[in-house]
């Protein structure tokens, strides 16, 4: 149950019917909170919608409804005259709609969210019945108030796009079917745009009058939502007169952003929600709900190319990925069968890595801190990013030997140059760089388990040359919450600012260096020994699920560069009191009214 709200305000307070019993209702600015009957009277039950200074009692409260969490109040006769209009009503069954016809004007219903499952959400409807057609409005006019106040930053007005070709076409039905009623039913009003090829999205956002929204929403997978990304922070940084030259300080955005699942990988909402599922992110903007989320600008040499937020992969899920964009016939299934021959082909590929660590003593991508919603960490990262800025140029503020000295057994064979930045040279059968933990549903914690939304880090995964069994057993672990997959004298885990890679072969190495120390040894990372062929020397870059073909590049991160309206990864046990709550586990199980998926 949550917290007895005793010392709160009481707003209204009025017996109502609840659950086809009476109760006190009271009403505080944050809750709603339900006393059972058994409390002795003290007050004229006949006019007592305006009882201030009547208390609840800890010893008598059965439920409390979080307002925070309520997507709307309807009364019974709007709902009616909506059911006759379109002889089905989605919220409500159609005997609970018999029974209520006979009180047409005294009964109201408060739609709120309730926990299913693990990361699942979907909604409840509480019901009540007043005395009288006066009292009922006004619960619903002070509830409304209530929800309307600004500082919860719900959004009225979305601009939404749809792609209709990521993953398996569904996109404009999961709108349509179970995100829009939702919105309807929380009185957003929405602009849809379906989109009709690549880049419309972005193009779109260039031009459109985002002064007229109060949000973004993308219903897709990564891809879509990454042009949404690089066309609401192209043109904020275009109107703010910021230049997306090397190293830029790219400008933050009002504008919210909300991801509606429909992609084949859906990495992004995975790592936010903790789950790819519609109904939960759609429940989730609307109550308002915001993250700051780290965003990684790159580039070819100092050329700015865009910015990306889950993953930089290059060698096996650059290959993969080139593999299976000639198979999106396949679906989502074409990276289970691209991965497979990826895997089978074992390529290695020879560079160097370059990397500023991360300043950060006590974080590093094997800690097992998890980022979850209301994560300390990222909180605390936001007040010294924004410290960092406001000072000088931090690009050789980081205090790499502290860094250095704090990172746990990770086997450490780079080489702290002058400039403070680590090099490692060798061959790699893979080089990821991901901003997020980048969960999905084949790995439910992610390609770096431990990598937070908004710490201002990038974790930096290195796999050395390495037979086929040895990176079995590493990709084996990867679905497995409880192994630690970076435990293998092949792999070394690095958290970081700044990255830079040199492929060995391109003929822009004889320019490396320019303005930089480049002076002193590099430690060899030894391999296998391979006969090199051409398809040997260089992979592509997959960047957020698109292909980048230059393979040297530069990545910089910026801490909470983005707003989302989600809440964060809700932690398992935490969830599970809520889902186990005593107090609404009764309506909780009772309920039926779930959109039909
Ligand atoms: N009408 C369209 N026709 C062709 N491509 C489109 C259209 N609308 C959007 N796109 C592009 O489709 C690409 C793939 O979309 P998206 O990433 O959302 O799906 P996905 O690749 O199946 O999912 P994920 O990235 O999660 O694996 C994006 O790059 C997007 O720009």
């Amino acid at each position: 149950m949550g917290a007895t709200p005793e010392d709160e305000k009481i707003l209204m307070h009025s017996v109502l019917d609840y659950e086809k019993k009476p109760v006190h209702v009271y009403l505080t600015p944050t809750k709603l909170v339900i006393e059972n009957n058994a409390r002795p009277r003290c007050h004229d039950d006949t006019n007592d919608s305006l009882a201030l200074g009547f208390q609840p009692s800890s010893r008598f409260i059965s439920h409390v409804i979080n307002l925070k969490e309520v997507i709307a109040v309807r009364s019974e006769r709007r709902l009616q005259n909506k059911e006759d209009k379109l002889s089905l009503n989605p919220f409500q069954d159609s005997s609970l709609l018999q029974a209520n016809k006979s009180q047409t004007t005294k009964a109201f219903y408060v739609y709120v969210i309730k926990r299913v499952s693990k990361h699942k959400w979907r909604h409840k409807i509480c019901h009540f019945v007043s005395k009288d057609y006066g009292t009922c409005h006004l619960w619903i006019d002070k509830i409304t108030e209530i929800l309307r106040n600004p500082e919860w930053k719900r959004p009225k007005r979305l601009l939404v796009f749809i792609n209709p070709v990521g993953g398996k076409r569904r996109g404009p039905q999961i709108f349509n079917e179970k995100v829009r009623p939702l919105f309807d039913l929380a009185g957003i009003y929405t602009e849809v745009v379906i989109t009709k090829r690549q880049f419309h999205a972005r193009d779109m956002i260039y031009e459109y009058d985002l002064q007229t929204v109060d949000g973004l929403v993308s219903v897709g997978g990564d891809g879509t939502f990454s042009e949404v990304l690089n066309g609401l922070l192209d043109r904020v940084n275009s109107e703010a007169g910021v230049e997306q030259t090397f190293r830029h300080s790219p400008k933050s955005p009002s504008l919210r952003i909300g991801i509606i699942p429909a992609g084949s990988t859906d990495a992004v909402v995975y790592s936010l929600a903790g789950i790819n599922d519609p109904i939960t992110s759609a429940l989730q903007i609307i109550l308002g709900d915001s993250i700051g989320m780290d965003v990684t600008a790159i580039y070819k040499k100092e050329e700015f190319i865009k910015y990306t937020v889950t993953m930089l992969g290059y060698g096996y899920y650059g290959d993969l990925l080139k593999e299976s964009e000639s198979l999106r016939w396949m679906g989502p299934k074409r990276y289970t069968w691209s991965g497979f021959k990826a895997f089978v082909a074992n390529k290695a590929y020879e560079g160097e890595v370059s990397f500023l660590l991360a300043s950060e003593e006590d974080s590093h991508p094997r800690d097992r801190n998890v980022c979850y919603a209301g994560c300390e960490k990222c909180k605390k990262s936001v007040v010294k990013n924004s410290q960092a800025i406001s000072g000088k140029d931090n690009f050789l503020e980081y205090d790499l030997g502290g860094a250095s000295e704090a990172l746990p057994s990770t086997k450490r064979a780079s080489y702290m140059m002058k400039d403070g930045w680590h090099r490692v040279k060798g061959r790699f059968c893979a080089i990821n760089l991901v901003t997020i933990s980048c969960r999905c549903a084949l790995s439910p914690t992610g390609m770096s388990p431990s990598s937070h939304l908004g710490d201002g880090c990038m974790d930096l995964i290195l796999i050395q040359d390495c037979s086929r069994v040895q990176y079995l057993r590493h990709l084996i672990r990867i679905p497995d919450a409880k192994a630690d997959q970076f435990d293998f004298d092949f792999i070394q885990v690095y958290r970081v600012k700044e990255f830079s890679f040199q492929p060995a072969s391109e003929p822009e190495d004889a320019d490396e260096g320019e303005g930089q120390d480049r002076n002193g040894c590099i430690i060899k990372m030894t391999g296998h020994t391979r006969l090199a062929s051409d398809s040997n020397l260089h992979s592509i870059w997959n960047c957020d699920g698109e292909v980048f073909n230059h393979p040297s590049l530069y990545a910089q991160v910026h801490c909470q560069l983005i707003s989302l309206f989600a809440r964060g990864v809700e932690e398992h046990s935490k969830e599970e009191t809520l889902i186990h709550c005593p107090s609404c586990c009764s309506s909780c199980e009772n309920d039926k009214h779930d959109i039909p998926e």
